[in-house]
């Protein structure tokens, strides 16, 4: 499966915490990710992660992209509700787009917690079938 993990600022301890903690789950997939979570994740995992651009740059955008051309499979994307984003818009449209597709998301870790273990027992297999036989892009 094709993951996306993004995180606010004020929320990337809690990202390092949970991919670190479910590492042996996340390994088995293909991660992708906004720049400076991307790194953080990188540093504190080992795990190989692409990076796209930094989210107040464009990332999610390019993130929300691959949703669209069904390229991306699951998004936990740690919101902080209590600080202003300059590119909310950005933000606002990743989330409708997992909405218009019906891609997996958690913006908390509660949540988060909940889809990664019904990803490991098969949960979300069904995302194969929506797959189809289209040409998927795996890695870049
Ligand atoms: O701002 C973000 C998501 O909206 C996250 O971007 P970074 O991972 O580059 O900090």
């Amino acid at each position: 499966m094709n993951i996306a993990l993004i995180a606010h600022d004020k929320k990337k301890d809690d990202m390092i915490r949970f991919v670190v903690a479910y590492k042996k789950i996340f390994e088995k997939h293909s991660l992708f990710a906004t720049g400076t979570t991307g790194t953080k994740i990188q540093e504190a995992t080992g795990l190989d992660v692409h990076r796209f651009c930094s989210g107040p740059l464009g990332g999610d955008q390019e993130i929300g992209a691959y949703i669209a051309n069904n390229n991306m499979d699951m998004v936990f994307f740690f919101r902080d509700p209590l600080t202003a984003q300059p590119h909310e818009p950005d933000v606002t449209a990743l989330l409708r787009l997992c909405d218009v597709y019906s891609v997996p998301l958690a913006t908390n870790m509660g949540t988060g917690e909940v889809l990664i273990r019904g990803l490991e027992q098969g949960d979300i297999d069904w995302r194969n079938i929506v797959h189809g036989n289209t040409d998927r892009v795996t890695e870049i």
